[in-house]
């Protein structure tokens, strides 16, 4: 018998409200509800405005859904204190933001050690590994802004995987990339499936959701279609 792959992120019915100063609301998610598989890898799809990114924050706790509740490895992320939430997303999920998440004045081994740190996970060798698997040995004593738009991308998936994180998440993770470049980052993280994290990535690219073993198309907060998995 195949073995269960256990469930590493679990979204139930998730409600985002936005108010405006003059009242308005926007309802940024209806209901959302998507379960990941260790060693899944989800693509995150839709329209501009139709929720992708607000649906990633909550998945990362960096945001609260208002409704419905989020579970990382099996602990309950949401509708907890922000110190609460920060710890547990330190261990539990690497963020890939559409901004990068390395820190401008710090080395890519330092901010690796950094997001160590923060996750009370030390690991040199660990950081080390990384870095080779990536192609980034030779670029671990630079700045980000002396990086490459492939090595920066690598270099912020470094930093997203240095605690040995279960669930991965990406938004836009290849926008600013060129073809090729998007290709070996995709490449990167269908590995990263393959050896057991659960992948989530946002995008409009169509080269994802062909990289990905099921699709999530979102419009208007709500999901349209949930593709079966290829593998
Ligand atoms: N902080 C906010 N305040 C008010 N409205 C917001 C806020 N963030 C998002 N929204 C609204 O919520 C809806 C969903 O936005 P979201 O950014 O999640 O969409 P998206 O699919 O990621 O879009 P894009 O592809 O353009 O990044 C949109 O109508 C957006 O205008």
């Amino acid at each position: 018998m195949t073995p269960v792959a256990a469930t590493v992120l679990e979204a139930d019915e998730l409600y985002r409200f936005y108010r405006a100063a003059e009242g308005e609301e926007t309802i940024a998610l209806r209901g959302v509800s998507l379960t990941l598989e260790a060693g899944g890898f989800i693509a995150v799809t839709g329209p501009s405005g139709s929720g992708k990114s607000t649906l990633m924050s909550c998945l990362a706790g960096l945001d609260e859904p208002d409704g419905g509740t989020v579970r990382l490895d099996g602990t309950p992320i949401s509708h907890r204190p922000e110190r609460e939430r920060a710890r547990l997303r330190a261990r539990l999920v690497g963020v890939v933001t559409q901004t990068g998440n390395l820190i401008d004045h710090l080395t890519v081994r330092r901010n690796i050690d950094l997001a160590q740190r923060i996750g009370a996970r030390p690991d040199r060798a660990w950081r080390e590994e990384l870095l080779r698997e990536l192609g980034l040995t030779a670029r671990g004593g630079a700045e980000p802004a002396a990086l490459s738009g492939g090595e920066a991308a690598r270099a912020a998936l470094a930093v997203a995987l240095a605690t040995r994180p279960p669930v991965v998440l990406a938004d836009e993770p290849t926008g600013e990339l060129d073809a090729h470049t998007e290709s070996e980052v995709l490449a990167l993280l269908s590995g990263l499936a393959e050896s057991g994290v659960g992948v989530v990535v946002a995008s409009h690219s169509p080269a994802v959701a062909l990289a990905a073993d099921r699709t999530v198309h979102l419009r208007d907060g709500r999901i349209m279609t949930s593709g079966e998995p290829r593998r």
